[in-house]
């Protein structure tokens, strides 16, 4: 077993050989979800004026005054007017609108009765110097750094591109991915279904797995458990796909094509096996331009383990964002085994203090998935023999 290569120097692998992702330019109202690729920088000083935060009335405030007469509106979105000279005068504001110049301070409709032209402020009402403005450049300077690449973009990321007039922002391109089972035991879930024969799942735990971080384009493939078809369907899938994920056909049968179909096929195998568990036969190559191929153990709950642990965060990866697992609290005690990474599949649960503690779910083989349905994830138990007591910190990946 020893020999067999760590999950970490498996994870190497797969970094150093995938690419990074190209980047497009796409219109903004399709960006939500995507992975930023460029640097985003102020357009201007924001607020781009002294930006009056309360309708009300603008003046330029003398202690002790308490009446002023109307003389003009500034709605949002007009050119400032001027206050006039002297003494008394009030401007009506908007929310929203620039500050009439020579205007200092905003009084909200709240604190003030009108009558005609007249304003007359309530008298428990003492305005302070300068309130209600949000002044020019307070929010931020022109060129301040606001957005790196690496981010996905999420609500406030679509909105601060919006504020800088980024209209197409520069994203990864999504790959275009092949999620392929393979064996002739398998069954659609809508098909009749035969006591020795197993419905298709795995695909659709990829799929959501992959969709769930943004990879989308997405295309099923089934291969049967021969050696010509199988050659033949994969290469026209590497034809027109930039990412392969298959599952199954990896191990020892004698009806496990998949790795002799790949290579003749040109990709090259970087690993065969990993120190893992489940996922120990977990396949990865590359093809002559360079696409990924990641052939999965079969059994369901490896193929998913696999998919989560290193196909989502390689993709993901190769996009520009950088996702690191999260720490959570171990809630019972669990072994690792001596010589090989164990992934464990948890439920999470949240305490009153907010660290979130993993209760293991796990499975007697890793053909057992029906009762998966509870977890959200799964942990990283290096190699080890010490068994690993409850309140241990552990990496947990999503599913
Ligand atoms: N002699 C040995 N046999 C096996 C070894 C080994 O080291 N020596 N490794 C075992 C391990 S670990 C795993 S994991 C499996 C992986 O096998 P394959 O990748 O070749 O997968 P299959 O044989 O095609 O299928 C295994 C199992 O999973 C079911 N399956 C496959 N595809 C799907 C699918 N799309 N949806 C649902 N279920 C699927 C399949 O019916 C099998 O029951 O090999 C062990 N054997
Ligand atoms: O990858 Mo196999 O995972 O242990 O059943």
């Amino acid at each position: 077993m020893n020999d067999l290569l760590t999950i970490d120097a498996a994870e190497t692998l797969i970094g150093e050989a995938l690419a990074p992702f190209p980047i497009e330019a796409i219109p903004l109202d399709q960006a939500a979800g995507r992975i930023l690729r460029q640097n985003v920088t102020a357009e201007r000083a924001l607020p781009p004026y002294d930006r009056v935060i309360l309708d009300g009335i603008a003046v330029a405030w003398r202690d002790g005054q308490r009446d002023f007469l109307l003389v003009a509106t500034q709605p949002a979105g007009r050119p400032p007017l001027a206050m006039p000279d002297g003494t008394g005068q009030a401007i009506a504001v908007m929310t929203g609108s620039v500050l009439p110049s020579g205007a200092d301070t905003v009084i909200p409709r709240e604190d003030f009765d009108i009558q005609g032209d007249l304003v007359s402020l309530r008298a428990d009402v003492t305005p302070r110097k300068n309130q209600h403005i949000h002044p020019k450049g307070a929010d931020c300077a022109q060129g301040a750094a606001l957005l790196s690449p690496g981010l996905r973009l999420t609500p406030p990321e679509m909105a601060i591109l919006a504020a800088n007039g980024i209209s197409r922002p520069e994203v990864s391109v999504i790959p275009s991915i092949a999620i392929i089972s393979t064996g002739d035991e398998l069954v659609a879930p809508d098909a009749p279904v035969q006591d020795w024969q197993i419905r298709r799942s795995n695909e659709f735990a990829v799929a959501a797995s992959l969709s769930r971080k943004g990879f989308t384009r997405q295309a099923f493939a089934v291969l049967p458990d021969d050696l010509a078809l199988t050659t033949d369907h994969l290469a026209t899938l590497l034809e027109q796909h930039d990412v392969l994920v298959l599952s199954g056909g990896v191990s020892m049968g004698q009806f496990d094509f998949v790795p002799q179909a790949l290579t003749s096929l040109g990709v090259r195998k970087i690993f065969h096996k990993i120190a893992q568990r489940p996922g120990k036969p977990f396949w990865f190559g590359l093809s002559a331009k360079g696409q990924p191929v990641f052939a999965l153990p079969g059994n369901p709950v490896s193929a998913l383990a696999c998919c989560s642990r290193h196909v989502v965060p390689a993709l993901l990866r190769a996009q520009g964002l950088v996702q690191d697992a999260i720490p959570v609290r171990l809630g019972e005690t669990l072994s690792p085994l001596p010589s090989m990474t164990r992934l464990v599949p948890v439920q999470l649960v949240h305490g009153a203090d907010g660290v979130a503690t993993a209760i293991p779910h796990p499975m007697p083989t890793s053909g057992d998935f029906n009762r998966l349905g509870m977890t959200q994830g799964l942990v990283t138990l290096p190699p080890g023999t010490a068994p690993l007591m409850p309140g241990a910190s552990v990496l947990f990946h999503e599913w």
